[in-house]
């Protein structure tokens, strides 16, 4: 499982760059412009010059509205700034049809820059608080678009988290028809390390946290810590050692 931290700025970009080796993707947001706010062009260069050139910079583009032109161009945007993840929260779109409209302008935008991008089409656990699509129908919209991962997280940060809104048993369903589409599947929502067992066990291909590794476990007030990412980390290692074993005695 691969690890994505989502610091909101250079500043803790640095931090996570301390930390470069207990993680894998470093994902530029603006958490107060909402759970997939984009940040600016200048702030994910910055930060893709301050990590090191092996960990791929994610980029956020926003939680977009059903506005298939306006959200390819902010995709390129993102792209030209460095981004080689490209995560959309598809907030406005309220079909399948929509959001496949969306994230096939993204996917075309992005790819026709730089063909070896990671395009991410990210629904909301809480999409029933929202009116925004299924969290199951994720994989699939991602499948007709072209994208490279389906992705959950929960739009509305109120100490809810991923499982509060999609049980183990459904997140395990999104990850197999992920994998099914051949798709990488992500998860994401208040995530803690008393979580990992369960997401290594369904299979996850990419874990997203802030909040957790934040002093306090507190994504607003808190600032990312580079030992809460080691300490994660490490968290990860035991659980994939254990499963491993568990498979293997099986
Ligand atoms: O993409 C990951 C999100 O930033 C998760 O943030 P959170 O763990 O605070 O919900």
């Amino acid at each position: 499982m691969l690890l994505l931290i989502s610091p909101d700025g250079v500043e803790e970009a640095l931090e996570c760059a301390k930390a470069a080796e207990h993680l894998d993707i470093v994902d530029v947001k603006k958490p107060d412009e909402g759970s997939l706010g984009a940040n600016f062009p200048w702030v994910i260069r910055e930060i893709r010059g301050a990590v090191p050139a092996d960990k791929p910079v994610s980029a956020t583009v926003g939680d977009v509205p059903f506005k298939p032109g306006t959200v390819a161009q902010a995709a390129l945007g993102a792209a030209v700034s460095g981004a080689t993840y490209i995560k959309v929260g598809l907030y406005g779109c309220t079909t399948p049809d929509q959001a496949i409209e969306v994230m096939r302008g993204v996917v075309r935008a992005v790819k026709d820059y730089r063909p070896d991008a990671f395009v991410v089409a990210s629904g909301y656990a809480d999409a029933h608080r929202i009116g925004c699509v299924n969290p199951l129908a994720l994989p699939d919209i991602a499948r007709r678009s072209g994208s490279d991962a389906a992705m959950l997280d929960t739009a509305i940060k109120d100490g809810t988290r991923l499982f509060d809104h999609v049980p183990p048993e459904a997140c395990g369903e999104f990850v197999r028809l992920a994998h099914e589409a051949g798709l990488l599947a992500a998860l994401a929502g208040s995530v803690k390390s008393a979580d990992l067992a369960t997401l290594t066990r369904i299979g996850t291909d990419i874990v997203g946290v802030r909040g957790a590794v934040c002093e306090g476990g507190d994504r607003n007030k808190g600032r990312i810590q580079p030992r809460l990412v080691a300490d994660f980390r490490a968290e990860m290692d035991r659980h994939a050692r254990e499963h491993a074993a568990t498979l293997a005695a099986s």
